[in-house]
């Protein structure tokens, strides 16, 4: 893992002292390197420019959402998908364009159709056939002289090797209408039949956190077959072809993530090779990258408490988080590296666990961990939690979530707040039993 080090040997982020960061803003802390989502989003941007052809860089903010990284995506020309109605009116408070936004999402309520149609976001991003029916009765009675772009998400029966947690693409899916079976194409033409709808492409999304090409080309030759075969039997030119994310990244030294170049190239050389006998215009191809955007960039800051050594068993070394900040390991087995902040270079001494805080056994962020020496009160830095650590924390034992800070050029800035104790109080209301 790169490891950037200042004159006197302490971890940086963002050009920032993690020591530093730590003592002005409290641990635990979520830091975020900027220029390195900066330096993701045009690495696809500029993969795609490479091969020449039009496409759509769309982070999608699940991985982590806050109005900062709303507006780093925006200033750096890419679109966003979201998938809630908080997400949304988290990136229009951001100012983002709602125009660059796509919704997505398996169970959209009506409220959750109607606000979006209301902020004329972008592109929906059709999943079944109940929200089919609720968004044209809405339009029906609502909107009627409103059109809104749409494109369909479809199952393509393609497993991405990856987490089973994390695979969405094949057959056995809550999400998406299902190739193999006929229902993407009942979704088509009813989408057809109705004025209201302007379906500008397809979507398809096989899982996340994925280390080879293959799923991807598949993916692309399947989608091409079905924009061919709707294209001859409905006169339907898909003008996108939206591939969603699961680009993966290095979380440990033994992952070998593929650059966006390789990622870009793959799917470009089976577009073409599919396309060649189409008499339609190349599609423009969206891709939905989200933990390759931020993973990488966010480092958890823990202060290190107690030490506990079980002879010939292990060395638990307790941090002031844990699974309410990161619950990656304890979901999906997620492996993490962590570093002194102090001296994140230095030889190592000590093999430990690193657990966390919570009253939950399963509650360990690293199972084995060699470190150097260290005392309570120095800072741990777990790296590469930018993805789906923030965006999935919990309340669990009533702890706030930690504060979130974006650093560039040395400058530290909060971006979220520390959930404060008072904050997590103040929807509770006293019981009063009556008659009493
Ligand atoms: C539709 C869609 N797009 C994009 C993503 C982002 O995936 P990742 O963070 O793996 O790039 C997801 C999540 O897996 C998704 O469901
Ligand atoms: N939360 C998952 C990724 C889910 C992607 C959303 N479909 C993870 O941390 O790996």
């Amino acid at each position: 893992m790169k490891i950037n080090v200042n004159e006197q040997g302490h971890l940086t982020i963002g050009g920032c002292d993690a020591l530093e960061l730590a003592q002005n803003y409290e641990t635990p802390l979520v830091v975020y390197d900027v220029a390195q989502i900066r330096q993701q989003l045009r690495s696809y941007q500029e993969a795609f420019k490479q091969q020449q052809i039009s496409a759509v860089v769309s982070y999608a903010s699940k991985a982590f959402c806050a109005k900062a990284i709303y507006q780093v995506v925006q200033q750096e020309g890419a679109h966003v998908d979201v998938v809630s109605a908080g997400e949304l009116a988290t990136a229009l408070a951001a100012g983002f364009d709602p125009q660059n936004i796509s919704y997505h999402g398996n169970n959209k309520s009506l409220a959750e159709l109607d606000f979006a149609i209301a902020q004329q976001v972008g592109v929906l991003v059709v999943d079944n056939f109940y929200e089919l029916t609720l968004l044209q009765s809405l339009l029906h009675y609502k909107y009627p002289r409103q059109t809104i772009q749409v494109m369909l998400r479809i199952t393509p029966g393609i497993s991405a090797h990856t987490h089973e947690y994390d695979q969405t693409g094949q057959i056995d899916s809550k999400f998406g209408f299902d190739v193999n079976s006929g229902q993407a194409e009942k979704a088509l033409q009813q989408v057809l039949q109705n004025p209201q709808l302007d379906l500008i492409g397809i979507h398809a999304h096989i899982g996340s956190q994925i280390m080879a090409v293959a799923g991807f080309e598949l993916l692309v030759a399947k989608l091409c077959q079905l924009a061919h075969a709707w294209q001859q039997k409905y006169h339907f030119e898909t003008k996108i072809l939206n591939l969603g994310g699961g680009f993966g990244i290095r979380y440990t030294d033994s992952d070998e993530p593929l650059t966006a170049q390789q990622f870009v190239e793959a799917i470009v050389q089976t577009l073409r090779k599919e396309w060649v006998n189409s008499d339609s215009e190349l599609p423009q191809v969206w891709i939905e990258p989200g933990r390759a955007i931020v993973g990488n960039a966010g480092v958890s800051l823990y202060t290190i408490g107690s030490k506990k050594t079980i002879p010939h068993v292990r060395t638990f070394l307790t941090v002031d988080g844990g699974m309410g900040d990161n619950i990656r390991p304890a979901l999906y087995q997620a492996q993490y590296e962590a570093v002194l902040a102090r001296a994140p270079l230095a030889a190592a001494e000590q093999t430990v666990t690193v657990a966390g805080r919570y009253c939950e056994s399963g509650d360990v962020l690293i199972s084995q961990q060699a470190l150097p020496a260290t005392q309570p009160g120095d800072i741990l830095a777990v790296l590469a939690t930018g993805a789906y650590g923030y965006s999935m924390a919990s309340n669990y034992n009533r702890i706030g979530r930690p504060a979130v800070v974006f650093a560039e050029e040395g400058q530290g800035q909060i971006v979220v707040a520390r959930e404060e104790i008072v904050d997590l109080m103040h929807l509770d209301q006293d019981y009063v039993k009556e008659n009493e």
